[in-house]
This record gives structure tokens, sequence and C-alpha cells, in this order.
């Protein structure tokens, strides 16, 4: 196995940075969709006709209305885990500024090698002239507004505008040429807005986009917005809050932020934090041009008249960081069973029995009043030392994020120290911020690994890696994409052959144990890993482009350890016949 592709896999997140608003632009009339609550009862939601401005809902889904999260998307019949239910392009979408040169424009694709660079804005790259003729019809708008964007950058860093204002840039123009009546207009126009209720930072962030967004468009003040139909300082809020409540982020089959993306009848979904569906990019597609496909996919079996929910969040977070991350950008508070069960242990926020009786306690917050054992009722003896540790740990956490692109080294130092420290609190691997810590440790792990790799250090990443997948495992459901790719990791990390293998260790008790037993732990991880993502990318996608290199490294291990049974069975047999002579 290459450690090239491992080490692909571990790209910083893509920056969200959005908004600002023109101080001189007038508050007026608007375009905005009457609001679409139709029922004032909280628990039922009525058929509505919102569904006729969208082109291509399926057969089995419908759109309805409720009091509580307006418009969603409901199950007309049963759908089963790891159907795809729903498969689009997205209206919109952009890359990341950090993937511009190493992804298509077009399709999405990644390619390390081989690319075409634009040679008149130099920024946007492409995998062919017909990449590069599929997307003209935007990019000769964009390519001169990058090039006047750069002319005017204060500096290097700043030359190209990030992937917020390019892709919003795309959807106005893309709305000009379309037409302001056009179908695909109306769908981006019917997005929902919170323009009325923007949360302060929220607001701060969008007079920055609104700003950019101007100067992007070349324009000379906001006025000239008329042109793209914006009229007015509320159009222009619209706008803004439309793209920031509705926009999804693109990603690569093994889940890796690589951009913006938009598209307003995959934006119908409403959320929970246990979602019965997930959104991905599995690129499934048999033609380029279909690509980057957006998909949404069924985790589990969705019941007739039941809403599909997927998440807008991450869902591995603890309540309250949860709810504040819903508020700021979505303007709600989620009620869902997860939110709504205050007394529930949930495996996010919970610590291993002080008496290790193998149960869990709540973890010590300022909310939570017990600290006991749900298994054996022991007490936690010092909650306020646990709960220093857990500030401890989200500080470390924050301070490791910040630096994990412009300082590798000092990010590691810091996992490394602190991860032992809340293991010795007592925190299980799914407690936040353990949880996010190991994820983050095992990507600076991976991000680190050469070709010549000592034992020590692989061995030390295959432990962390079966830590995130445990913690994850508390967590997600069978199948979650999230999950599946941690344990595909796990699995890939097992089969990299061993630079010096141990063979002295008992077997069945060191991990990751070494040699043939290795091989058989990696195989079976794969086969496991395979399974999940089947569900979390689609059966019939044969679980994306993930599921399928797992689905061939499981054919060549299954050679290997022909090749070593073969091997251990003739060794048996040369010594059988020896000892008959
Ligand atoms: C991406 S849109 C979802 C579609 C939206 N309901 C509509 O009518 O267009 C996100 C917005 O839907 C609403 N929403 C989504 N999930 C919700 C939930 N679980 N509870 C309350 N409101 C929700 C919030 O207003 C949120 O900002």
């Amino acid at each position: 196995m290459s450690f090239a592709s491992l080490k692909s896999q571990r790209q910083s997140k893509a920056s969200r940075s959005y908004v600002n608003y023109p101080d001189n632009f007038q508050e007026s009339h608007s375009t905005t969709i009457p609001k679409v609550i139709h029922s004032n009862d909280s628990d039922t939601s009525t058929r509505s006709n919102e569904g006729t401005v969208y082109y291509g809902i399926p057969e089995n889904i419908e759109v309805r209305v409720s009091a509580i999260s307006g418009r969603g998307l409901w199950a007309k019949n049963l759908i089963k885990a790891g159907s795809v239910i729903i498969s689009l392009r997205p209206h919109s979408f952009a890359l990341a500024s950090r993937c511009l040169d190493s992804h298509c424009s077009s399709c999405a694709t990644a390619s390390s090698s081989g690319l075409l660079r634009c040679t008149e804005c130099r920024t946007i790259w492409y995998c062919n002239a017909t990449c590069q003729t599929n997307d003209w019809s935007l990019h000769r708008l964009e390519c001169s507004a990058l090039r006047k964007w750069a002319k005017s950058a204060p500096s290097r860093d700043l030359s190209v505008p990030n992937d917020a204002v390019r892709c919003l840039g795309r959807i106005l123009w893309q709305k000009r040429e379309e037409g302001f009546d056009s179908s695909w207009s109306k769908e981006i126009d019917a997005l929902q807005s919170h323009r009325h209720s923007l949360q302060p930072r929220v607001v701060e962030n969008s007079t920055h986009l609104a700003h950019s967004l101007v100067r992007y468009l070349g324009l000379s003040s906001p006025g000239d917005l008329s042109e793209f139909g914006i009229l007015s300082a509320g159009d222009l809020t619209d706008v803004i809050s439309r793209f920031v409540t509705n926009t999804f982020a693109l990603t690569s089959p093994s889940l890796t932020p690589v951009g913006v993306s938009v598209s307003p009848l995959v934006a119908l979904f409403n959320h929970s934090c246990d979602p019965g569906a997930v959104i991905v990019f599995p690129r499934s597609s048999r033609n380029p041009v279909d690509e980057p496909q957006m998909q949404v996919i069924a985790l589990r079996d969705i019941s007739p008249n039941e809403e599909i929910l997927t998440s807008y969040i991450d869902t591995t977070l603890p309540r309250s960081l949860r709810q504040a991350a819903l508020k700021e950008t979505y303007d709600f508070t989620c009620l869902c069973e997860l939110c709504d069960d205050n007394n529930k242990l949930d495996p996010r926020e919970s610590i291993w029995c002080p008496k290790s009786c193998g149960g869990m306690c709540p973890a010590p917050s300022d909310e939570s009043k017990t600290y006991q054992c749900t298994k054996c009722g022991a007490v936690v003896a010092t909650p306020g030392l646990v709960m220093d540790e857990l500030r401890i740990g989200q500080e470390a956490l924050a301070k490791a994020i910040s630096i994990q692109d412009t300082d590798h080294d000092k990010a590691l130092q810091l996992t490394t120290n602190i991860i032992p420290r809340l293991v010795s609190a007592g925190l299980a691997p799914s407690c936040h911020p353990l949880l996010a810590l190991i994820g983050l440790h095992k990507s600076l792990l991976l991000s680190s690994l050469s070709a010549d790799i000592a034992q020590e250090q692989l061995d030390e990443t295959v432990r962390i890696a079966a830590k995130h997948y445990m913690g994850l495992y508390a967590i997600l459901c069978d199948g979650h994409p999230v999950r599946a790719v941690a344990l595909a990791e796990l699995g890939k990390l097992l089969a990299v052959d061993e630079p010096r293998p141990i063979t002295s260790a008992p077997a069945g008790i060191a991990f990751p144990p070494s040699g043939p037993a290795r091989l058989k732990a990696a195989y079976e991880t794969l086969v496991r890993a395979r399974h999940e993502l089947m569900i979390g990318f689609g059966k019939n996608n044969d679980g994306g482009e993930l599921g399928r290199n797992i689905r061939e490294t499981v054919v060549s291990l299954e050679k290997e350890l022909g090749v070593w049974t073969q091997g251990i069975h003739n060794t048996l047999q040369d010594l059988l016949n020896s000892s008959q002579k």
C-alpha cells in the first residue's frame, strides 16, 4: 500500500468564511419567499405544493411542511439502508483555494499531476480540454474576475478569493445567464433565508462576504448588483443568508473537505443530530461530466411517512456545542432525541467508572449534578479535577487545530502530551474533546508517514487509528461514512508491510499483532470496513471510490493470506515427511 495515498487523505479542513454588508446599501423590499409554515401543530407535517419549484424530486419522496422546521423531505415508501435517495450534480460548487491546483474545477476529480491550467487566469485547472469546455460558459466570466481580483490583491496570499466568494459569483452569473425566471434561478431563490434573525457573528462574516462579492464581480458600487436581480441591501442579505444556511461541504470520497456546494433540492432536508441519511460525494458516475455527484444515502431503513433527516454539523460533538453551532449558522434549537433527552448517558460526555467496573458515568460539567456509574453506582470522587482536565483538553484542541497547518510538529507535540492526561482522567475514547484530539493526532501521524517509517511509529499510528474507530463506534451507527472511513484507514494501516515484524510477542495479546496475525487482522478489518462503506456510500455505488479501492485491497490480501496458508501447510507437510523418514 502506498503511504502517499494515506497522506493525500490528510488535507487540512476547508475554511468557511462568509460575508459582510456595505453600510451604504439601503434596506428595502425583498424577493424573499413567503414563510412556509402551514400548520400550528408541531407534530404534524403538511403535504405541500412547494415541491413544484423543484425538478428531479424522486418518486419515493415528497416535500412536506411542518411548523417547527419548515419544508422538509419525507419518505413515501420504505427506503432501505444503503439506498441512494437522491443523486444529482449540485447547482453550483467551488473548490477550496488550496485545492485549485490539485482538483479539476469542472468535475472536481483529484489529480496529483497532469491537470491543465487556464492560461489566462492561471488559477483554475482542468483534467483536459473537455472539462475546460464544459466549464467555459461560467469560467469566461470567472476568468476575468479572477484576474482583476489578483491585480488588486494586497499580497500573494490574498490573490484568489475564497471558495464562498467564488461560489456566490458563479451562482449570480449563472442566474443572469439562465434568466431570473428560469427554473434554475427559481430553485436558488426558494432557498431559505434567515435575514431577519442573523446571529451577530454571522452578520459580521456576512458583511465581509458581501464586500468581497461586490469587489469580485467587478462592480463599482453595490447599486450595480441590479444586473444580478439584487435591488436592495435586503436582497443582498437574502443572497448571503441563503448561501450560508444552505451550503454543504464538497468532500472527497474519503470525506476530506475540498470546497463548497449548493443544491436547492438537497438543501430541503432538515437536520437531526441522529440522522437517517447522509450527504456524500462517492464518485460513482461512469461519466466524469456528471461529477461531482452529490448523493443522499439512507443510513438505516426509513419508514414510509418518516421525515428524512441529515446532519448539518459534526455529530460527535456534545450537545451544548452542537446546539451552539446550529443556533449560530442555522438559527434553530434542535429538538432531536439526542438533544432532548438530557438524562440519557451520552458517550460523547462520559467517563469510565472510577471503580473500573466497565460501566460509565456522565462526565462532570456545570450542568450535570450526578457523577455516578450507571452500572455499579460508584461516585466520581473529584469531579472538579476531571472538569479541569476537560477544560485543558478543550483549549489544547483549539490550539492544535489552529496550528496544524502552520506548525505540524508543535501540533503533534500538543496532542501527544494531552491525550494521556485525558485518558488518565478517565475519559472514554468517545468523550469530547478526547475523541477529537485522537482524530487530530491520527491525521497528524498519517501526514508524517514516510516510506522509511520505523516499526514503532507505524504501530503507534495503528493503535491511535484503532482508538479513533473505538470512539466513533460508540457514537455513530453502523455504516456511518465517518465511521466507515476510519475503519478503512485502520485496515489499510494494518495492511502496510511491517519494516521490522516482532515475532516474539504471544499471539492475541499484543496490539497491533505482527506477521500473519497482522495480515489476518488487516483482512478482517477491511472486510468489515467494506460492509460499512457499502452502507454509507451506497450499495449501488459499490461503496464509492473508497469502497472499490478497499475491495481491491481485500482481494490482494486474500491472495497474500492464501500464500501464507499454503506456505504454512507446505512447511508442516515437510516437517511431517521428514519425521516419518
Ligand atoms: C437547509 S434548510 C432546510 C430546509 C428548510 N426547512 C426550508 O424550508 O427550506 C435549514 C433550515 O431549516 C430549518 N431547520 C432544519 N432542521 C431543523 C430542525 N431540526 N428544527 C428546526 N428547524 C430546522 C432551520 O430554519 C434551518 O436554518
